[in-house]
């Protein structure tokens, strides 16, 4: 549903971000992209959504080409996309913020249930502001909650699991098998977390703006965790 072609994101310095990134996000399904700090993930995802422009290369998202629409429009196309670091909004309140999201009234138990999935007690948050009285994982779980209520095609999140504790951490798999489950929405993952790589339709793996690797969990994690235990061995060895 959402194929990208060439994508080279080079900065006025020249310094080349992305380079020749071409990957496809299948329908319904759940993409986990991983790869080392640096690498271009963060950045690929900003490209997606349409917060930066790509130097060279095309976006489709189910065959349109979407390289030139802006972000608003991409939102409105169906792509919804959670910061790694959440942005706060002064005076809004998290039902606003959630009404908004989701571009229609909701009932209270459309927020409880929003608000569970991360882990979060409506009644404790729904009145709240989006400010800096949030910790950053509360901030975080809102952030994905906004993402839920937006109820979009494809939805981008930037390593959710950061600064959210185990417990929601578990919470947060389920939202994702849920959302997989019901086959229609896609997902785009940013993640170093194994659980998540785990419930991954497709992993892939960037590294130095490039795609490295894509397959499957079975086709990609073992050689994944095997570099991890390669690259942890000359500490090892030297120790
Ligand atoms: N606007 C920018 N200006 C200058 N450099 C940038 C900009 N955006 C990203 N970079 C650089 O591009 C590289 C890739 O950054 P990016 O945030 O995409 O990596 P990442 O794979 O998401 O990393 P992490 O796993 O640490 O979140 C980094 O070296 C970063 O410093």
């Amino acid at each position: 549903m959402l194929k990208l072609q060439n994508i080279s994101w080079v900065l006025p310095n020249g310094e080349k971000i992305l380079d020749d990134v071409s990957l496809t996000v299948q329908k319904g399904k759940l993409t986990v992209v991983t790869g080392p700090n640096g690498g271009g993930k963060t950045s690929l995802a900003k490209i997606i959504a349409g917060l930066e422009k790509p130097t060279s290369g095309r976006i489709f998202l189910d065959g349109e080409d979407i390289t030139k629409l802006d972000t608003t429009m991409r939102a409105k196309k169906g792509i919804s996309y959670a910061f790694q670091q959440p942005v706060r909004f002064k005076g809004l309140s998290v039902r606003d913020l959630l009404e908004l999201s989701a571009g229609e009234k909701l009932k209270e138990s459309d927020y409880c249930e929003l608000l569970g999935s991360v882990g979060l007690c409506a009644h404790d948050y729904i009145d709240r502001e989006v400010n800096s009285s949030l910790s950053g994982g509360e901030i975080k779980r809102i952030e994905i909650a906004t993402v839920l209520a937006r109820n979009t095609r494809l939805s981008v999140f930037d390593e959710p699991e950061a600064g959210i504790d185990l417990w929601s951490f578990s919470g947060l798999i389920d939202v994702f098998q849920k959302q997989k489950q019901s086959g229609e929405r896609s997902m785009l993952v940013i993640s170093h977390q194994e659980r998540i790589l785990q419930i991954a339709d497709e992993i892939i793996v960037i590294a130095n703006g490039k795609v490295r690797t894509t397959g499957t969990k079975e086709q990609v994690l073992p050689s994944l965790l095997e570099g991890e235990k390669v690259n942890q061995c000359p500490l090892g060895k030297e120790v």
